[in-house]
């Protein structure tokens, strides 16, 4: 169809011609959105959907009129706007489902049946829901997030780009699916693009962007996008916005991003970037995030020239050498260094910098030398160069060493200088000495620094434990809101422990381990922030974490303020979370750390809705010191403990069993306490899939609107959390392994094929030692993936890979097989 050409018949004008006139165009086009149909059912659900197909033809047929089902290629006025949004409604409706019923009033209305989406009566917009409108009324803004839509996206492109006055359009939130269709570029008018948070994937196409030169706002980011990011983005001179954080984007940021003179804020954190951060004389740009990429080399010292700058975060990467002295970044509010490779002293210059910085954090690297005494402020403390264990100095309560004093004492030189040498090699070797002795902890404990509290400080902190300020209460504490001098949110989690109930030296353990918990940190887990263990009160102070317990989002309470969503994305990226935050307990961090207490209630939102576990270790430092309720009365009450804590200590292998029942309760729904006395979560989750032969009778309902597009890999998330719930722990894989299983299935193509294959043959072969050859009763296992051959059958039976290992779902494992 030429672009501009309009094939719209206007029923009044043309009544006698449109029985043949109309009749073929509901033909072509009933066609072309069977077509359409097809081509969105996917590989395991095609027989369904086409079983669908062909009573919506009889439906269509009935319901459609021919205006509806006509299309309109370039909109020229009001009425042929909302011609084309009743078309894509009529296609939101069929394929994406609209649970909330957001489109109900697009529809022509009155006496005449007017089709105006931009209605106004008495001065007031009567706008169709979802849609804004110009001033001289055209639509101008579509906004449907968070509408639970789930299909792919390029079955709502040809609809939208008919829009010719559509400037912005936001489809964040949703499940729409697939690659960014390549028509979208004809929508030139577009200002704002946004489709954050769904599940687009497949390259990003460079010829989209540079069609689309209008765009001010590109935001993408949360999806699973692949490629690298198009230089052709470069062309963007209106660009204001660029957010493509949370992909699978690899290769170098495109160096043509300098052209966009008006950037202010460009997001890519969380993709497999390599290469520098190319950034310069950018003048409007204030936030750059480039954090958890494989970004590498030096940070250049270009980033002097973005002098706007003011949130700067290069966190998680592999950033060596030199710490830049950042002299020329006066609006800097932001920096995260953290976690990355720097070997440098940190620039005096830096220190004057320092002073206006609300947010600082240079830990997890190797920086070197003395950090000046510095007043700490909100953000700003000592806490922030944690693990950097050649920096030394008063505020990090670290001496440094005589290095300079030894140096100045050779120049001396002569016989004195040689004995003022030894004499000061003798000091400095007593005193080394002396510190090994004196913090037997060091090697674990990653930095000096104060957490110890008084209970006077925890109980000013909590406004006296009052009443408003009363969180929630748990079997051995009661948790409390509270806040910091400078302002920091903190909880605070008071033991219930009587005075007297704890021996001084039992005390003095306690307070040791929540030393080392308090040292324990990583971005999944919730941060301990002080502690105190004096004889009247026990209490731990930690990160506040202001979305509540995985519990509270799975069970509402019936007066929960907002009943958040929580849908299949958040549960396995709260899964991920979780498993990397036990990867860092059990192998990364340097006390390896059993969480020995892993439930639901101990899985926390953040304001981003990301989760991060709390607690760990804290039950481990009670029962060392007898407090608390015994293990295995514990292992037999709550179902998240492995069945061995009620015979041996808490190990790895026990919290990997406590997070697949975690896991299996994220898909279920099913608490393992709901259960009949006796049953366990796996058992029961095997049992009714061995009655039904079907994974929707164990779902969560809430999830049931997803399993058509989800269906592969919720299926092997349970065969994941099956494995981790195994009853012998030697049969359960180490937690590190099932990050990586978690990560390659979300990875995963819903067709079972692995986007860029990745699949590491120590990985395949590690895991297959986990496979038995014995299947789990009743689960009907099928060759895993299904074939994506043409002959395969299709299937409407879930079959369930109860051992999975990683080479079932990595695209050359077929051939390999
Ligand atoms: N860091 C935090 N930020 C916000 N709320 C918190 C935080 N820690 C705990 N809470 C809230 O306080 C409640 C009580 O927590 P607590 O740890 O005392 O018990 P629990 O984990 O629920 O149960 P149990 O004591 O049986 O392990 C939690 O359910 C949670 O809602």
């Amino acid at each position: 169809m030429m672009r501009g050409r309009i094939i719209l018949i206007s029923r009044a004008k043309r009544r006698k011609e449109v029985p043949r006139f109309v009749f073929a165009s509901i033909f072509l086009n009933l066609v072309s959105l069977i077509d359409l149909r097809v081509a969105a059912c996917n590989s395991t659900s095609c027989d369904e959907t086409m079983g669908a197909a062909s009573s919506f033809v009889g439906l269509r047929v009935e319901q459609a009129t021919a205006r509806r089902l006509l299309a309109v290629d370039s909109t020229q006025t009001l009425r042929q706007d909302g011609d084309v949004l009743i078309q894509l409604k009529d296609t939101i409706k069929i394929y994406c489902g609209d649970p909330n019923n957001i489109t109900s009033m697009w529809k022509p209305q009155g006496k005449r049946q007017a089709v105006n989406p931009c209605k106004e009566k008495n001065g007031t917009k009567q706008y169709w829901r979802g849609i804004d409108c110009s001033a001289d009324l055209r639509v101008e803004s579509i906004n449907l997030t968070n509408l639970g839509f789930s299909c792919k996206l390029s079955l709502l492109v040809p609809s939208l780009r008919s829009l010719s006055r559509l400037k912005h359009l936001d489809l964040s939130n949703n499940s729409l699916t697939g690659p960014i269709p390549l028509e979208l570029a004809s929508a030139t008018a577009l200002e704002t693009l946004h489709l954050r948070s769904n599940r687009l994937d497949g390259q990003v196409v460079p010829t989209i962007f540079r069609a689309l030169s209008n765009l001010t706002s590109l935001d993408v980011g949360n999806n699973s996008l692949q490629g690298s990011i198009p230089p052709s983005l470069g062309g963007l001179q209106f660009l204001e916005t660029l957010d493509m954080s949370g992909n699978n984007l690899t290769g170098q940021i495109p160096v043509e991003l300098n052209s966009c003179k008006r950037l202010n804020k460009v997001v890519l954190s969380r993709n497999g970037l390599q290469g520098g951060v190319p950034f310069k004389s950018l003048s409007n740009l204030t936030f750059l995030d480039v954090g958890k990429n494989d970004l590498s080399g030096e940070l250049p010292t270009s980033l002097d020239s973005l002098l706007a700058l003011q949130t700067f975060d290069a966190s998680h990467n592999a950033f060596e050498g030199r710490f830049p002295s950042f002299a020329g970044l006066k609006n800097l509010l932001y920096l995260d260094l953290s976690t990355n490779k720097l070997t440098s002293p940190i620039p005096r210059e830096f220190y004057d910098l320092m002073r206006h910085l609300s947010f600082l954090n240079v830990s997890d690297n190797d920086l070197r030398g003395e950090v000046p005494p510095f007043d700490e402020h909100r953000g700003v403390t000592s806490r922030s160069f944690l693990n950097n264990p050649h920096l030394c100095g008063k505020t990090l309560n670290k001496k440094c060493s005589t290095e300079k004093s030894m140096l100045v004492a050779i120049s001396v030189g002569g016989t004195v200088g040689c004995l003022v040498m030894v004499l000061l090699m003798y000091v400095c070797c007593s005193r080394c000495l002396r510190n090994a002795k004196s913090s037997k902890s060091s090697a674990t404990v990653s930095a000096e620094v104060e957490l110890n509290l008084s209970s006077e400080d925890v109980t000013r902190i909590t406004q006296n434990f009052s009443e408003q300020n009363y969180i929630g209460i748990g079997s051995m504490s009661t948790v409390y809101r509270g806040q910091f001098l400078d302002g920091t949110a903190v909880a605070v989690k008071r033991l219930t422990i009587r005075r007297g109930e704890m021996s001084e030296s039992a005390q003095t353990v306690l307070a040791d381990r929540f030393e080392i918990l308090g040292h324990i940190r990583h971005s999944t887990l919730v941060k301990v922030m002080g502690y105190c263990c004096s004889p009247d009160m026990k209490a731990l102070v930690m990160e506040y974490m202001p979305n509540g317990t995985l519990s509270n989002l799975m069970y509402p309470s019936g007066d929960a303020e907002v009943v958040k969503e929580f849908n299949w994305t958040h549960r396995i990226n709260a899964a991920i979370s979780v498993a990397e935050g036990l990867k860092y307990l059990h192998h990364d961090c340097p006390t390896p750390t059993v969480h020995g207490d892993l439930k639901p209630s101990n899985i926390m939102f953040n304001t981003f809705m990301e989760a991060r576990m709390s607690d760990f270790g804290v039950a481990k430092a009670l029962s060392d010191n007898g407090i608390g309720p015994s293990a295995s009365i514990v292992a037999t009450t709550s179902g998240y403990l492995a069945p061995e804590s009620a015979r041996q200590a808490c190990t790895i292998k026990g919290d990997v069993y406590s997070f697949g029942i975690i896991v299996l309760e994220m898909i279920s729904s099913r608490s393992p306490q709901s259960l009949e006395a006796g049953q366990t979560l796996p058992q029961w989750i095997r049992d009714t899939i061995q009655r039904n032969k079907s994974l929707k009778h164990v779902l969560d309902p809430i999830l049931m609107s997803e399993l058509r597009l989800q269906q592969q890999r919720m299926a092997m998330v349970l065969g994941v959390a099956l494995l981790c719930t195994r009853e012998d722990p030697k049969e359960r894989p180490y937690i590190t392994e099932i990050l990586k299983m978690l990560n390659h299935i979300k990875a995963n193509r819903q067709d079972g094929s692995l986007r860029g294959s990745r699949g590491s043959r120590r990985l395949r072969s590690s895991l297959r030692n986990h496979q038995r050859n014995e299947e789990v009763p009743g689960i009907n296992v099928q060759p895993w993936p299904p074939s994506a051959g043409p002959s395969a059958p299709r299937r409407h039976v879930m079959s369930l890979p109860h051992n999975p290992t990683l080479s079932d779902w990595t695209q050359d494992s077929a051939e390999n097989r």
